[in-house]
């Protein structure tokens, strides 16, 4: 059973008084549960369009898109919403944080969508989520009042913290300086390891792409396979050496 399958997915738009664009076109794509895998492109090759159809925010113009094993086109626009609320989490390079929300209430937002004992245990599960990024004592703390890095973590808290089993990140250590930029991505991989989520990071940054184990190349809307060369057994001579048993697929820093 696959998570997320796209098959032969295109998706082309027609912008008013011109011709038809084909945006995706041909696309292949399977994820399974735990599942790491990378996507680079170049500005323009597609990758938002494609990362719209994986996050089930738009739908494709040919081709199959599966959920769980469910063509999405089956699903009302509310059980896609709900889906998505419920099982994908997604990861941006802006932070998009509520400016007037402490951290904490940031993070109780998308549990006000939840049901049950998820609903009614926001507060409790929210401290948790941000406990396990790091930033238990920053409960209070307005986003102005942390760093870059803190305010990405409190980001990835909110996005994870209904326990989605598709992770989405868009470029998540763009706006990072290179080292909180690592730290942020191992906690990234930390927390889908530990959750057995799937993550599909998409980068332009090779040394981030290179820690996945599936590596994909978009290419003006074309998908390929790529081979991860010398980064990937990089980071697995890295991983290796920390000898961590357990590290997720992105590994140790160096
Ligand atoms: N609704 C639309 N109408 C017209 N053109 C579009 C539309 N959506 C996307 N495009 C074009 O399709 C191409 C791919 O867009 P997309 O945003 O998916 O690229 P991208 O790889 O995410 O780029 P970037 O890295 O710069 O964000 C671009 O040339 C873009 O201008």
């Amino acid at each position: 059973m696959s998570l997320l399958h796209l098959s032969e997915v295109t998706r082309t738009v027609i912008p008013p008084d011109q011709p038809a664009l084909t945006i995706l076109n041909g696309v292949d794509l399977t994820v399974e549960p735990g599942d790491r895998v990378s996507i680079v492109g170049r500005s323009g090759s597609g990758k938002s369009t494609l990362l719209n159809l994986m996050g089930l925010l738009d739908q494709p113009t040919s081709g199959t898109l599966t959920f769980d094993d469910r063509p999405v086109k089956s699903y009302s626009s509310a059980e896609r919403d709900r889906v998505r609320g419920a099982r994908i989490g997604f990861i941006f390079q802006q932070f998009n944080l509520l400016p007037g929300r402490t951290a904490l209430e940031n993070v109780t937002m998308p549990l006000l969508y939840a049901s049950g004992t998820q609903f009614w245990r926001r507060k409790a599960i929210a401290a948790e989520m941000l406990e396990q990024v790091g930033l238990g004592h920053r409960l209070t703390s307005l986003p102005d009042r942390l760093s870059g890095g803190e305010q990405q973590r409190v980001a990835i808290a909110r996005s994870l913290v209904r326990g989605p089993s598709l992770i989405l990140a868009d470029e998540p250590t763009g706006a990072l300086d290179l080292d909180t930029g690592q730290t942020v991505m191992e906690l990234i991989d930390d927390v889908a390891t530990r959750t057995g989520a799937a993550l599909v990071i998409i980068t332009h940054d090779p040394a981030i792409a290179t820690r996945a184990r599936d590596h994909y190349r978009l290419d003006r809307g074309v998908l390929r396979r790529a081979d991860a060369g010398v980064g990937e057994r990089t980071a697995a001579l890295a991983a290796d050496g920390a000898g961590a048993s357990g590290a997720g697929a992105f590994g140790a820093s160096a």
